[in-house]
């Protein structure tokens, strides 16, 4: 099909290569060529053709899905494919922006065996497991706990005599609930997303395991029942800690997806016109709508670098730990939880904005925005609920303070906070990354003192520090945030030094997303800074004409940026998003083709005709 004349236009521009920018984010030329030719194992391949996923019904959808999923498994096993960004590439390219039903099985079921099982173990489970002879999940929600695992009821009361624990969920709340991929007792119903996989309920009735079921590696049960504690309890949750230290990345996959489709489509829309008789512009030539773009774009970028720095930190750690050494083991927590905490929240918002900027056709499962949201939204509840993990890093911080205080040297990712930041020079309109860090670095500092201020007052006045966090949980949560920012600009900002380096073109680029990262996070609590002393409102005044300039050197550029994600059309599979940018030919054959205009609508003419009968 020939390229739209506007994509092609928008790709003659440009001040960088494109493959370059592509071969960075995959971590180098060969993880492309690699991605690309598992991609084309799987898209060649007939097994993987189906139906278009948008128009099933939920039953259909969970058994296309199913036999897909089962697919994959097949194809990364006859290609002997065991690195886990090759894996996901395989799984990406079949499942059309759905999560598989054995998905769970292997983030939750495989990777806890492999962190808690003990060596007899893994040979019962963790190789079976991985083999998918058996197929499991992870049952920790209840109907009435999913966040508050100290509040979970089930019970597992050991039997001395027959060496069993007996399992119960003595009351409704108790019920396992949530459980995705459970399929012994029953499917939860349908939810607002996620209909790829079967999220179950388990009711246990006195159901008998044998002792060495319980995961050994860590704590276990002597035969008369005493309880070894794990060298350090807090590993026993390191089984949610890997995939909060994954999702970050998934949140950057997502928004990239969303971006690309409305920026290709944001240069394929004309609408309306900027100056009479001249003819409709390019929707993304509006002011308007590259403020909704842009950030987003920049956004996508940063989310991309710090989820890749969050996934090398967080085996690293798991690295030591297997050799026994957890000192880091709070840090990679509250990272984790942090970032997955932020991304992914600001990852279902840039979703829906992407969605809005492409008008009624990004509200057509033909645009897949809708689908990409849906499934995308729940990584801001499942495996941590937002709130609840920010509030695990900003209790974290409030240790800092103390440590500080002490004396007591500070993790790396914290160490700005023992730096002391003079009050910024007064800015013009091209203020560099380097500064806009230590801006957000200097406000993440001030809102953590002040907030501590806060809680140590509380904590006088009442001696006790769950009430002290619970008074001020607001804004613990916003000194949360407000560092998790400062460690993502930290990561962005390092990057882009770095390709700078490498490679001055892409690293130019980079360095203008950098600087709209920056300057709209420093925007968006632009009182803090005026409060704190640190900005003036004429160096807002500066950094807002700053971002508007900055959105004038990235129009030329826009198209290629999301080019550089690289996504094949049928990865992405969104009309809007076509590489072709063939959109509206492309959209009413996807009409026609849906099973609706297929059926002869015989209900309609049967209600229609009784209407007619009754002459009201
Ligand atoms: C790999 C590829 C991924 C791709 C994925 C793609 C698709 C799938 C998408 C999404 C996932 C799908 C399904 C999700 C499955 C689930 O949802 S499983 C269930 C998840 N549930 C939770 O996350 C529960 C959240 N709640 C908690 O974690 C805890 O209740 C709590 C909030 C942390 C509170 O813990 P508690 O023990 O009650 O109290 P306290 O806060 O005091 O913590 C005690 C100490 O333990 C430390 N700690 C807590 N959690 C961790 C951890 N995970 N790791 C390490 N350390 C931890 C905490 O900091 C405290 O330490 P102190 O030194 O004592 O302060
Ligand atoms: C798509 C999906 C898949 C899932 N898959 C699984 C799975 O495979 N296995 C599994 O075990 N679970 C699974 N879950 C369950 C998931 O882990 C829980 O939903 C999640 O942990 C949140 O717990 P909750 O639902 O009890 O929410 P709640 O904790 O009840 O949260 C409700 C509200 O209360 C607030 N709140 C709760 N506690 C506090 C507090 N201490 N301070 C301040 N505010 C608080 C929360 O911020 C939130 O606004 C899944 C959930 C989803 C959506």
């Amino acid at each position: 099909m020939p390229m739209n004349p506007d994509l092609e236009k928008e790709r003659q521009g440009g001040t960088f290569d494109v493959e370059q920018l592509t071969h960075i984010l995959d971590g180098g030329r060969d993880k492309t060529l690699k991605r690309h030719f598992l991609e084309q194992e799987v898209l060649k391949d007939p097994v993987f053709r189906g139906p278009d996923t948008r128009f099933l019904s939920r039953e259909e959808l969970f058994g296309e899905l199913l036999r897909k999923h089962v697919a994959v498994i097949k194809k990364t096993q006859e290609l002997s494919i065991d690195d886990i960004n090759e894996a996901s590439t395989i799984y990406s390219a079949a499942m059309n922006n759905n999560v598989g039903p054995l998905t769970l099985h292997s983030v939750a079921f495989v990777a806890p065996l492999d962190l808690m099982a003990d060596d007899e173990q893994k040979k019962k489970w963790l190789i079976p497991a991985k083999k998918y002879e058996i197929i499991g999940c992870y049952a920790q929600t209840e109907l009435g706990h999913g966040s508050f695992i100290r509040g979970l009821e089930t019970r597992a009361d050991y039997d001395v005599n027959t060496q069993q624990f007996v399992l119960n969920t003595p009351t409704e709340t108790a019920i396992k609930w949530w459980v995705g991929g459970c399929v012994a007792v029953g499917d939860i119903g349908p939810k607002f997303g996620f209909g790829g996989v079967d999220n179950g309920y388990l009711c246990l009735n006195n159901v008998r395991i044998p002792r060495d079921n319980l995961l050994a590696k860590t704590g276990k049960v002597l035969e008369d029942g005493t309880y070894v504690k794990p060298e350090n309890p807090k590993v026993v949750y390191g089984s949610m800690l890997g995939i909060r230290a994954a999702l970050p990345k998934v949140g950057a996959y997502n928004l990239s997806k969303a971006v690309t489709i409305a920026i290709r489509y944001s240069c394929v829309r004309h609408q309306s016109e900027i100056k009479p008789g001249c003819g409709e512009p390019q929707v993304l030539d509006y002011q308007t709508q590259q403020h909704k773009l842009f950030p987003l774009l920049a956004t996508a970028y940063a989310f991309h670098t710090v989820g890749v720095w969050m996934l090398d930190f967080h085996s690293t750690v798991m690295n030591e730990i297997n050799e026994g050494h957890y000192h880091r083991l709070a840090e990679d927590h509250v990272l984790a939880a942090g970032l997955k905490a932020v991304i992914n929240w600001k990852t279902h918002e840039g979703i829906e904005i992407c969605r809005f900027s492409c008008g009624g056709h990004g509200y057509s499962l033909a645009s897949s925005l809708p689908v990409i949201y849906v499934n995308h939204v729940a990584n801001s509840t499942a495996e941590g609920e937002t709130v609840i993990l920010l509030l695990q890093t900003a209790v974290y911080l409030m240790k800092c303070v103390i440590d500080l205080e002490q004396g007591t040297p500070l993790d790396p990712s914290v160490a700005y906070l023992d730096q002391s930041f003079s009050k910024s020079e007064q800015w013009c309109s091209d203020v560099d990354m380097h500064s806009l860090l230590k801006a957000i670095q200097f406000r993440s500092k001030k809102f953590t003192e002040y907030v501590s201020s806060f809680v140590k007052k509380e904590l006088m006045a009442t001696g006790n520090q769950q009430l002290a966090f619970n008074k001020h949980k607001v804004i613990l949560v916003e000194c949360a945030k407000a560092h998790t920012e400062a460690v993502i600009m930290n990561a962005f900002v390092t990057k882009v030094d770095e390709i700078l380096q490498s490679n001055p073109s892409v690293g130019k680029v980079l360095s203008l997303l950098c600087q709209i990262y920056g300057v709209t996070e420093i925007l968006a609590h632009s009182g803090d800074y005026i409060q704190y002393e640190y900005l003036r409102k004429i160096d807002l005044d500066n950094i807002q004409d700053q971002l508007f300039k900055l959105y004038t050197y990235i129009r030329p550029e826009a198209v290629l940026l999301v080019d550089a994600f690289d996504f094949h059309d049928e990865v992405l599979k969104s009309i809007l998003g076509r590489y072709d940018g063939q959109v509206y030919e492309n959209m009413f054959k996807w009409a026609k083709a849906s099973p609706f205009n297929k059926q002869d609508q015989g209900t309609f003419r049967k209600y229609i005709q009784q209407l007619k009968q009754a002459k009201l």
